[in-house]
Order: structure tokens, then sequence, then C-alpha cells
């Protein structure tokens, strides 16, 4: 038993999450601390890590730590218990958003460097750079991923199915993405025969040699991929694309994760703008240069930079840009009633989740006129945006899926140590000028990988360790044995990444026990189609994927299953032996906090949290010795069950049960689940007083809570909110309040 304090740390995020947490965690501090543990907290928001950026900006005060780094390094020891919500992967346009908040709050930190020239800004822009994208899941997730909805859950989906909308096997609904010269079809990958160091380099038809990353540090065993995507030939798809839509009139749709894949999505995303606007770039090509007009960061960018020109430049600009429609198919929108397009940031449309919802919505996405209508799903990459045209497919034969009878798809996935495409951005390069691109040995000279590149091509490489593949397979194996489902590895032989993937996963297979397990390895389009064919029969499979797959999946299944992918259990077992526990398989809806602003009500579901706690404090009683601990995590998961049968989830709507009032019954189910449990009497008896508090006074807080609602609130700042704002907005209940604090004293 350690003689340490047992402690689990608590992030704190963006968004709806933090507001969220806001209003919890008082309540998590108040269940723990009679067990002894300790709740610590870490603040890991975009305006947080923009601030640990530039110490030397800020007052003494104002300083803050770089508690990301910190964090990361906690999650190599075998005591990290981690509860980890989501949080902005920002966009740059949000990165200048957080900063001009920032700045109006006082603190002297520099505006974003547009066009660097000096080493200062470099150095300012390399550092903002590291708060954009996905800059903290992959410094925290040092072990692979077990996501899945756990057996309440997914019984309260049957018993209170969610709506979906029908699918008609006219839909013209469909996906579309390149056959040649996109990263799938250029892939070439080995597994290394001892541990080297090497460098990427372009040697240029010029006979330059230009290198883009000086060193990389590769283990023994570790797969790596060399692919490019042609510009060329993305440019040709992206023409192909919008003139078929056009003519065939059906609405036009990009998806793409620009949050992940920080460095290539947000190219291939400008390049469909600026076809899409193809003329208007052209006539304003030379003032859009001088402007530094950047499309890869959206529309937006470009409506802010033109926003400095005399108005009448403006409406010029604007008049050619809306001449491009003539001729150009519908395109989809993101917010209809504001007139925000689908171009209009490359985060808006993020396709682990947007493509989910189309396919919820029967095919269909918002058109400008405010009605839902058939798309073409463009998803330029096609290594895995054959999986979505096949469960399209499938819904025009088969219909909707049913929530009721439907089976359920967990997912094992590959993503320890920034495994694979979602570790790749700082290896990732817009090639310069023709060429040869290299992976060079540095001690040899010998050349790995070669590719043929030409100017404006997307070059990458790619790395998974052998150490993560082993875990992989062992967490497959384990799930399958625990769960009794069988495992099909969604595996394309065809793909070079993929086939050393192959030989690895039977390899490592071979060290377990597999008798009586029904594993199977299988090309993506077939796994989906074998495994919603299983689906629909109401059986359930384990999907063990990559970490792009991992996902898309862990949206794609949960929220046809359970209408949300809040309510997953999204479990990381670290590699050193500790815990992150995630909270859902979501965003940070950040939907929910305008309607918490405007309207007071918070529509987030904070279901995810209470089934992570739950593990983590499982976790800690059995790492730890703490028996209370484990009763806690028994009592805790009692207390959830009876949350979903009263059904004492959040409304969306205005007026009814929000966020609050759902945590305000679990603290109720859990203190009520404390007193009755027998294992531990003396814990049952401290917590007997809180639970009758709380039940004799569940009218009064309940009202308290929806008394508050309909009116706007102030919580002093959408990146970084006033904490003591923010803890009266989130904490209306008086009687709840006093209550806690009474038990706690
Ligand atoms: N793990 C992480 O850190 C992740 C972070 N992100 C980040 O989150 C932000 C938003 O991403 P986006 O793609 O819009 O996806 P989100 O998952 O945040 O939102 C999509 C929709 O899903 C529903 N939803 C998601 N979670 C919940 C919840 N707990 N309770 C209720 N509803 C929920 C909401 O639908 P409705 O409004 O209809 O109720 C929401 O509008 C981005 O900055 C993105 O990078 C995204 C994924 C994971
Ligand atoms: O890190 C991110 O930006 C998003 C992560 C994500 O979508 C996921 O892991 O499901
Ligand atoms: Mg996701």
């Amino acid at each position: 038993m350690s003689t340490e304090q047992p402690t689990i740390i608590y992030t704190l995020t963006d968004e709806a999450p933090l507001l969220a947490t806001s209003a919890f965690l008082p309540i998590v501090r108040t269940f723990t601390a009679p067990a002894g543990i300790k709740v610590e907290t870490a603040d890991i928001s975009v305006a947080g890590r923009i601030l640990g950026q530039f110490p030397e900006c800020l007052s003494e005060e104002q300083r803050v730590a770089d508690t990301l780094t910190e964090l990361g390094k906690l999650t190599l020891k075998p005591q990290a218990n981690i509860i980890k919500l989501p949080n902005i992967s920002a966009s740059v346009a949000q990165l200048k958003d957080a900063i001009k908040e920032l700045q109006g709050k006082g603190y002297k930190i520099p505006d974003y460097p547009e066009a660097p020239k000096t080493d200062e800004e470099k150095d300012i822009r390399t550092r903002y750079n590291k708060c954009t994208g996905s800059a903290v899941n992959p410094v925290l997730r040092e072990g692979n991923s077990d996501r899945r909805a756990p057996k309440a859950v997914k019984e309260y989906a049957r018993k209170n199915p969610h709506s979906m909308a029908d699918w008609s096997q006219a839909s013209r609904s469909h996906v579309s993405h390149m056959h040649a010269g996109d990263f799938y079809h250029g892939e070439k990958s080995i597994t290394l025969d001892r541990a080297r160091e090497v460098k990427m380099e372009l040697i240029a038809k010029s006979g330059k040699t230009i290198v883009l990353k000086p060193k990389v540090a590769l283990l023994d065993r570790e797969i790596i991929d060399s692919m490019f995507m042609s510009k060329k030939a993305l440019v040709e798809f992206y023409e192909k694309e919008i003139e078929d839509a056009h003519n065939t009139g059906v609405m036009f749709s990009l998806h793409v994760k620009a949050t992940m894949m920080k460095v290539s999505h947000p190219i291939v995303f400008g390049h469909c703008v600026k076809i899409f606007y193809k003329e208007a770039f052209e006539k304003h090509a030379k003032l859009f240069e001088e402007l530094g007009v950047n499309v890869n960061n959206g529309m937006v960018d470009l409506y802010n930079k033109i926003g400095t020109l005399p108005q009448s430049k403006q409406d010029e600009i604007k008049r050619d840009l809306h001449a491009c429609h003539e001729g150009r198919p519908e395109l989809a929108m993101v917010d209809s009633a504001k007139g925000i397009t689908n171009f209009h940031s490359p985060n808006d449309i993020i396709v682990d989740a947007s493509m989910p919802a189309a396919i919820r919505n029967g095919g269909k996405m918002w058109g400008a006129d405010g009605r839902l209508k058939d798309v073409k799903a463009v998803m330029p990459e096609s290594t895995f945006a054959r999986i979505y045209q096949e469960i399209i497919n499938f819904c025009k034969w088969h219909g909707a899926f049913d929530p009721k009878t439907m089976g359920t798809v967990p997912n094992v996935g590959l993503m320890a140590q920034q495994a694979e495409e979602y570790g790749s951005h700082d290896k990732t390069f817009e090639i310069a000028e023709d060429g040869v691109a290299n992976i060079t040995d540095l001690s040899t000279g010998e050349v790995l990988l070669s590719q043929n590149v030409e100017a404006g091509d997307i070059w990458r490489m790619c790395q998974v360790k052998d150490a993560a593949i082993r875990d992989w397979v062992k967490l497959a194996v384990t799930r399958a044995r625990n769960s009794g489902m069988p495992v099909v590895f969604w595996l394309d032989a065809y793909r070079p990444h993929e086939a050393q993937m192959i030989t690895k996963v039977k390899m490592y297979l071979h060290e377990h026990d597999t008798a009586g397990l029904d594993i199977q390895i299988m090309s993506q389009v077939r796994a989906m189609r074998y495994t919603l064919e299983r689906v629909v029969r109401g059986l359930d499979t384990i999907s063990a994927t990559g970490n792009i797959l991992r996902d898309y999946l862990t949206d794609l299944f949960p929220i046809m299953e359970l209408g949300t992918s809040a309510k997953m259990l999204s479990i990381v077992p670290l590699m050193a032996g500790g815990g992150m526990y995630e909270t859902g398989a979501g965003g940070s809806a950040p939907k929910h906090v305008q309607q918490l602003v405007e309207e007071n009500h918070l529509r987030w579901d904070s279901l995810g949290e209470f089934l992570a706690l739950a593990v983590s404090l499982e976790d800690l009683g059995i790492k730890t010795g703490n028996t209370q601990a484990k009763i806690l995590a028994q009592t805790l998961d009692g207390a959830t069950g009876k949350l979903l049968d009263n059904n004492k989830n959040p409304s969306p709507k205005t007026g009814q049960l929000d966020n609050r009032g759902s945590q305000f019954y679990l603290a109720m189910y859990w203190a009520q689940e404390l007193a009755a449990q027998t294992e531990d009497t003396a814990l049952a008896a401290r917590f007997a007083p809180l639970a009758k508090q709380l039940t004799t006074n569940e009218q009064a807080i309940v009202a308290e809570l929806q008394a508050v609602q309909g009116k706007a609130v102030d919580i002093g700042g959408y990146y970084q909110p006033d904490l003591a704002k923010l803890d009266i907005v989130m904490r209306p209940s008086k009687t709840l309040n006093a209550t806690l604090a009474a038990f706690t004293a």
C-alpha cells in the first residue's frame, strides 16, 4: 500500500465541459474527502496553455505553470490517475480570439504573427503553434484506447431510444474520395530492423537539398510510413466533384479533421475553398496576397482580412465571391440561421462528429434555406472515407438503425505514443519544389523510403512503435475475453502500412491464449459490412482499429446506438501502469456554451464524467488498497444506474432539468447508495445524513436550479471564464451548496 495520499488529477478544460466541471468538482470532493482521496486540478485549457507559453510577458501573479507538460510526465508514472475532459483543439481563428480575450484581461501577450519575418516573430509563432490543433490529447495518451457503452447505458438507450431519421433507398447522398494521388495510393512502409536516426529531406530537381526534419529517432521494430498527396490530383478531384454536385443538383460538403491533422488538413481544406471561389481568387490574387489571406484557415480569415479595406472594395470582393455561387453546387451549412457555410472554418465540420450526424439525419445535412438535404460528402483521402460509403450503402438498403435492437460496437484503438497519422504533424510538409522526398538514415546515408513529389504536394512520415502495437493486441484480447465478443482488426492488407501491422498483429496474438475467442482481420470496408450485418441482428462486435478509425468509430457507433458519444466509457490504460479516464468520446460542444450564456441552461451531459470517475476510483482503490475508494466506485455506478433508470439526464430544452439538475440527482443517489451499503458501516453512517438531507430537499433544490433558467448570464469570458462568476452561475442552488458545505465542515 502506498504511503502517499491517493490522488486523482482532474483536468480543467474549455467550453461546456469546463462549465459542468465547475459544478461537479465540489460534489466530487465532498464524496472523496471522507475516503482520504485528494482531488487536484490541472488547467489544460487553451487559455492556460497560451499563458504557459509566455511567462516573460506576464506579471508574477499572472504566470501559470506549463501544466500540460507536467501532466504528460505524470502519464509515464504508474501512479497516474487522471480524469481527462474534452478540450478545444483550436483553429487559428479560435487561437486569435483567445489571445484577444486574454489581452483584454490585462495579459500582455503578443499578437499572433500572421507572417512572421524576424526571429522574434518566428519564435512567437512557434510558441503559438504549440497551442493550436490537437495539442493536448497526443501528449497525454500514453496508452491505447478502450471505448465502450457500459451495459446500463446500452440498456437505457434500448428502453429510451433517441430519434433516428428515415433513410430512403432513393437517397442521393454519397461519399466522394480520391481514387489516385492521395496518401493511400502513394504510401510506402517498412518495419525497422534496428533503432535508427533518420532525417526527412527533399532533393529538389533544381539540385538543392532541403532538410525538412533534421532528426527523428526511431526505435527498433517501429513501423514508419512515407506518403504524399498530390496537389495536382487533389485539385482535379475537387474540380470534378464540385462540377458533379452542381450537375446532379446535390449539396456539396467537405469533411476533414483539421484539428488532429493540423498541418495537412488545413491545406487540403484551403484548396477546396480556392477552387470553389476560383474566379474571385484569380481576380483578387494580388490583393489577397498583400493582405496575407490564408483560406487554409477558412473564409473567416478572408472576411477578417478584407475588413480593413475601403467599403467599396469590400463590396466588390463580396460580389465577386457571391458570383462564384452561380454554376456551383449548394453548400452545406454549419449554421444556416447565421449564414455560416461549410467553408467558414476548417474546424467547423469535424469528420468524426459531422458524418455520424448526417447519417443519423437520414444522410442529410442542412442547406442555406434551413432544410435538410441529400449531400455529396467529400473526404479527399480514400483511406478511411470508404467506411462511410459502406455504412451509407447499408442504410439505403436496410433503412435507419434501430437503437432499440441494434448491437453494440466497442472499440480498442491503437493510439499510444502518438501512433500513426495523428502523431505525424511535426513530420508533415507542404513541398516547395519538384523533387525526391527521402527518409534517410543519418549515420549510414541509406535511403529508407523515397517518393517522387511535386511542388504543393503534402508529404508526411508516420510512426507507430512496436511496444504500442503489442499493448494494443493485448488489450484487444483482454477485451474479447472479458466481454465474450468477437474482435475484428480493421486492417487492409493492400495498404502498405497495414500490411506491416497485420504481420505484427498475427505475431503478437501468439503471445496470448486465444482459445475460444473469435478474432479476425478484415479490410475496413469488409469489417464495416461484417459489423453492420451483426449490428442489425442485435449482435455485438469489438472493432480493433488504428488511431484514425478509433476516433471515427467511437463517435459513429455511439451516435447511432446512444444518440451521442457523451455516454461512452473511455479508458486509456497507460502503458506505464497508470490510468487516464476520458469523459465520453466527443468534444467540448461550443453550441452549449452559447445556450448557457443566453438562456442559463446547460444541456451538456456529464454522464461520461460520472462513468470515468467510477473507473478512476475503482483503479485507485485497487492500486492503493483504499477499500473506501472501491466502495465509492461501486456506489457511484449504482447511482449512475439510478440516474438512467429515473431519466434524470439533462434536457436540451431551457426550463427543464439541465446539467446542474442531473448532477444534483447523481449526488443524491450516490449518497443514498453509500448510506445503504453494508460493507463499510462507518462510511454508511458518515453519508446517511447527507443522503437524508438531499432526499428531503429534492424538490427545493430542483426548484432553485430551475428558477434561474431563461435569463442571460455573465461568466466573464469564453476562453478564460471568471471562476468566481462561473461558481455563481453553475451553483445556483443555495440549499444544495449549504448541504454540501455542512457535510464537509
Ligand atoms: N477529447 C477531446 O478533447 C475532443 C475534443 N474535441 C474538440 O471539441 C470541439 C468541438 O468539436 P465538435 O466536432 O463540434 O464536436 P462536439 O462533440 O463537441 O459536438 C458535437 C455535438 O455532439 C453533442 N455532444 C457532444 N458531447 C456532448 C455531451 N457531453 N452532452 C451533450 N451533447 C454532447 C452535441 O450535440 P447537441 O448540441 O445537438 O446536443 C454537440 O453539439 C473542438 O474544439 C474539437 O477539437 C472534439 C472531440 C474530442
Ligand atoms: O484531440 C482532438 O482534437 C480530438 C480527439 C478526438 O476526436 C477523439 O479522440 O475522439
Ligand atoms: Mg473523436
